[in-house]
């Protein structure tokens, strides 16, 4: 079973240092991502620590989501968590 994190924890990971994006209940650490983000580190940035799935579709299709994502995702969003 994949780790599951609660809100709190999710908002913590908000900088250069540790960036975390919530997209569709799946949670990816970007850190080591941002520099190579192909949309720029800052825009990726601004929406980490939070549920960033309306800013994701809006840019990506889901192919990004599968072949690319994939390889950042660290856990699931706990079930009834709040972001
Ligand atoms: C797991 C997180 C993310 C991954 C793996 C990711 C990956 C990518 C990739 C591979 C591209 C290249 C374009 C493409 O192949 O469609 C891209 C472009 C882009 N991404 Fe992300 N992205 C992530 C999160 C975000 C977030 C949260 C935003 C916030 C709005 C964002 C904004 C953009 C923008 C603006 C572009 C450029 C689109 C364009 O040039 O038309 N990305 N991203």
């Amino acid at each position: 079973m994949s780790k599951q994190f609660d809100a709190a924890e999710i908002k913590e990971h908000k900088s250069a240092e540790s960036a975390w994006v919530v997209v569709d209940g799946s949670v990816y650490d970007v850190t080591e991502f941002l520099e190579d983000h192909p949309g720029g580190s800052k825009i990726l940035l601004k929406n980490c620590g939070k549920d960033s799935s309306d800013a994701f579709w809006n840019y990506h299709s889901e192919k990004v989501l599968k072949n690319v994502a994939e390889e950042y995702k660290i856990g699931e969003l706990k079930p009834g968590a709040k972001l």
